[in-house]
């Protein structure tokens, strides 16, 4: 998409081997849904053990404000009720099984350890937790949208994150997810307010360092083992 700059960075983080995705493939671009998860194969097939997903996404919970960071604890699947899974199709014994249970799709240690890390670094005031909801975009979400969503538990929507979660898990990749709440939702009729691409690339440039200080201090703390040091005890 434009903006993404579509390259695998290679390298270490804080001591770390990491490989960043410099930008991510979406369904609303034309790609079939198993392209826009292929990258999280490969990084299995390389022995990655731990994915960070980041997205930029439209806040539906009214406490939320733009610029706040809100970690992941559960999504909507909205997509996936009409049988867009990106497992569909033949089960790929090698990656995981053909039933992959998602009640734990987000991991409860890495969440509580972003926490932490967002607590010691001064952040917990934007820091929030919720649920996230993906739809397949590319057009922004109507009035009427956003009310159903956030009736239905969603804290935020946006067109990405889910699908590759989904594969990452079935592979047994353990996800952390990020949202970084670039407009909000506009839920009501006389607002004035559009959603639109330019505010979230604003919002996205406003975050990014204390993003990345977030991100990399977090790396730092993840044990290669997929333990985590420094969190409770
Ligand atoms: O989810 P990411 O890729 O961060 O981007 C979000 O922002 C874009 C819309 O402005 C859409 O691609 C949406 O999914
Ligand atoms: N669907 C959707 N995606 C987004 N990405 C960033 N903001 C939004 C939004 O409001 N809706």
């Amino acid at each position: 998409v434009h903006g993404h700059a579509g390259r695998l960075i290679f390298g270490t983080l804080n001591g770390k081997p990491c490989v960043c995705m410099q930008g991510r493939f979406h369904l609303y671009e034309g790609y079939p849904i198993w392209k826009v998860t292929f990258p999280i194969r490969i990084f299995k097939l390389l022995g990655v053990q731990t994915v960070i997903l980041t997205n930029a996404a439209g806040g539906l919970n009214q406490d939320y404000k733009v610029g706040d960071v809100m970690l992941i604890k559960d999504h909507l699947n909205l997509p996936g009720f009409a049988g867009n899974n990106p497992l569909v199709g033949p089960n790929e014994e090698r990656f995981g099984v053909r039933f992959p249970c998602m009640s734990d799709a987000y991991d409860r240690d890495l969440l509580k350890a972003a926490q932490v890390v967002g607590a010691e670094l001064g952040y917990s005031d934007f820091m929030k937790e919720g649920v996230y909801c993906v739809l397949g975009g590319p057009s922004f979400e109507t009035i009427a949208e956003c009310r159903m969503l956030n009736r239905l538990g969603a804290d935020a929507v946006g067109m990405s994150t889910v699908h590759e979660v989904i594969v990452a898990r079935h592979c047994g990749l353990r996800v952390l997810g990020l949202s970084l709440i670039t407009n909000k939702a506009v839920m009501d009729y006389e607002s004035e307010e559009r959603a639109n691409h330019e505010e979230v690339l604003q919002t996205g440039k406003q975050r990014a360092e204390q993003l990345e200080k977030l991100v990399s201090t977090l790396v730092a703390r993840v044990e290669l083992n997929n333990n985590y040091c420094g969190f409770g005890d």
